[in-house]
């Protein structure tokens, strides 16, 4: 990327959409919503944790398509006729006889740019709060995958996967300045863990992350927590939404990034004689 195509900041919106059982329903909600948040200045729109579809196992396999199919090219086009960077939330995924939970990114030409499959997923028995196994029906990916724009490169992750700070240190050791993780917290985690998470993963990286929630539906067999929020370098959260369905907005400064690292040399001053978080992967 030449110089002179860089930005310092840009303007981004979680879109906190209500899901519903009608997949159709959903990708056009989606689709308005994305032009409102475009209309509102955002550049890079990002959508919740399995917005095509209710997140439980018994939906999975009747709401997975392959990549490309009728939500992604859903997504695709309304990258395309905003003109912006969409991260689509995700969506069931059927390739190779498996089902994946998978995000994908389009940039402004409706151009597919980057597919993540989640790498962790949610097998939690917590009595009295929630019971979930995900791998029952999901298979984890396995490649850890960033992409570039004009304003920074940026780092995906899916919910769960926002527990393991190696996995996002490794996307820091990439270059990431933003980490975005679609995601679908619940009523006894949500409240415990979604805002620590996100500060966490913020100020241990030095960097802005944006987690993007489900609107909460109380009818729904497995209830988001909503809270979709955003939080800078220094750990503050500049953007935040409430349980019901709302576009957040957050900018973006990438300035602040670079101002936070050399105030405060975390990557220097760490004891790789001592330490090392290695990356194994192939890619
Ligand atoms: O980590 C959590 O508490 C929730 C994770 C989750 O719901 C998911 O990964 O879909």
């Amino acid at each position: 990327m030449e110089a002179s195509e860089l930005h310092t900041g840009f303007r981004l919106a979680m879109v906190q959409m209500a899901v519903g059982a009608v997949k159709k329903a959903n990708l056009q909600r989606a689709t308005s919503l994305v032009a409102e948040a475009t209309k509102n200045g955002a550049k890079m729109v990002i959508l919740p944790e399995c917005c095509n579809s209710p997140f439980g196992n018994e939906y999975f396999a009747d709401y997975a398509e392959s990549i490309p199919g009728e939500s992604t090219e859903a997504y695709a086009q309304a990258a395309k006729d905003n003109n912006i960077f969409l991260v689509a939330g995700s969506i069931p995924e059927r390739k190779d006889g498996k089902l994946y939970n998978t995000t994908t990114v389009f940039n402004p030409e409706g151009s597919l740019i980057a597919k993540f499959s989640k790498m962790h997923l949610f097998d939690v028995d917590i009595p009295g709060g929630i019971t979930f196994q995900e791998s029952k029906t999901i298979s984890p990916g396995d490649d850890l995958v960033t992409f570039d724009t004009p304003y920074c490169k940026v780092g995906l992750g899916i919910c769960f996967d926002i527990r393991f700070p190696e996995f996002s240190k490794l996307l820091l050791d990439r270059g990431c300045e933003l980490l975005v993780f679609p995601s679908a917290f619940n009523m006894t985690t949500g409240p415990a863990h979604w805002e620590l998470l996100t500060r966490a993963r913020a100020v241990d990286n030095q960097m802005y992350v944006a987690m993007v929630s489900p609107a909460r539906d109380e009818t729904a067999s497995y209830v988001a927590w909503g809270y979709s929020t955003l939080a800078d370098p220094w750990g503050k959260i500049i953007g935040k939404a409430g349980h019901e369905e709302a576009i957040v907005y957050g900018d973006i400064d990438l300035d602040y990034v670079k101002k936070i690292r050399s105030q405060m040399p975390l990557m220097k001053q760490r004891r790789s004689d001592i330490y090392k978080v290695m990356d194994l992967s192939n890619n």
